[in-house]
């Protein structure tokens, strides 16, 4: 059913939340699909990060299986079911949290949420429980009573979550969740994502530019580029297949670092430079450091320290898709 690459070939599996076979969405007057023949499955439990470039078709995707977007061809299954013909079967285990979502500025955090709670159908003393323990853990507890105008950015963005999370879902679907917020926050989010995994069994599909994020905490990515998708598969192997090693060497100034990267220029080597710091792609230690070591002693400066630097999912992830260009 799954191939090296992920690609789903048959159809769903028991306790597959998420199939998608062939799905393709040509909007009209575009001259080429936004999701373009994609093929998936989202097992549960799973936390899937969804990787691309602005444009790729990430939320395109997303309402698809959340079925506010109609397929043009293919299929797609959430909980066994159409999204678009079985809505309630598909959405009923949904949570989604989108990239903007408005709030009764005038109004407190608490009363949207039960606002938010009553157009979900769910009654206010029900869905309150879950709601505070979610504002609790993003730390939000004391923001709720304020008006939504008087709220900062990150407040009304960790409020977008808890509007999301008003049951728990069995999958929750988020649209750039740390976007806007400070890194204690983000760092918030991952901790987040994390315990609703661990703790609630939630199968989490979620989509950031923070890629060191969906590393940290996504057992798989899907990389999609112009619709299509690049690879299915965990970071690690991503990394692996796309990424290399630098040697990092550092100088204690500057003169130093200009000395290494001019010699580094002279070898054919691509180099990044800062003041204190030059790292040489996909360089060998064996390979450079003895001549590049006699090199700094004849210029009279000295070298502090070399160490051997694994690409990150970012930089595995822009050399993926600049080989797609
Ligand atoms: N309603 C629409 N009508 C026509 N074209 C659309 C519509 N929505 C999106 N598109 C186009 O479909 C493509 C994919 O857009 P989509 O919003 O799915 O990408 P994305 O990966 O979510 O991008 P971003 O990271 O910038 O949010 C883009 O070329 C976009 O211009």
């Amino acid at each position: 059913m799954t191939t090296a690459e992920g690609v789903v070939r048959g159809g769903a599996v028991p306790g597959d939340v998420v199939t998608a076979v062939g799905l393709t969405k040509r909007y009209r007057n575009s001259d080429r699909p936004a999701v373009d023949d994609v093929s998936f499955e989202i097992a549960r439990g799973e936390t899937i990060g969804l990787l691309g470039p602005n444009g790729a078709g990430k939320t395109t995707l997303i309402k698809m299986i959340c079925g506010v977007t109609v397929p043009t061809s293919g299929h797609i299954r959430v909980f066994d079911a159409d999204p678009v013909r079985r809505p309630v079967a598909a959405k009923s285990g949904i949570g989604a949290m989108h990239q903007t979502g408005p709030f009764d500025m005038m109004l407190p955090g608490l009363d949207n949420l039960r606002i938010a709670a009553r157009f979900r159908g769910l009654r206010w003393r029900d869905a309150e429980p879950w709601a505070l323990e979610v504002a609790d853990f993003l730390g939000l507890t004391g923001a709720l009573h304020r008006l939504c105008f008087q709220m900062s950015g990150g407040q009304r963005q960790r409020l977008q979550l808890v509007r999301a999370l008003l049951t728990i879902p069995r999958l929750l679907i988020l649209d750039e969740p740390s976007a806007g917020l400070d890194v204690a926050g983000r760092r918030q989010v991952e901790r987040f994502v994390t315990w609703l995994r661990e703790e609630h069994g939630v199968t989490v599909l979620w989509t950031s530019h923070h890629i060191d994020e969906l590393e940290r905490n996504s057992q798989r990515v899907l990389v999609i580029d112009r619709g299509r998708v690049l690879r299915f598969a965990k970071p690690r192997e991503i990394v692996e297949e796309f990424g290399t090693t630098h040697l990092l060497v550092t100088v204690e100034d500057p003169e130093a670092s200009r000395v290494v990267a001019a010699w580094a220029d002279a070898a054919g080597l691509t180099t990044t430079v800062s003041d204190f710091e030059v790292r040489l792609e996909g360089a060998r230690a064996r390979d450079v450091l003895t001549e590049l070591s006699r090199h700094c002693r004849d210029h009279g400066v000295a070298i502090s320290g070399v160490s051997t630097v694994a690409d990150s999912l970012e930089q595995a992830f822009l050399r993926m898709t600049e080989n797609e260009r």
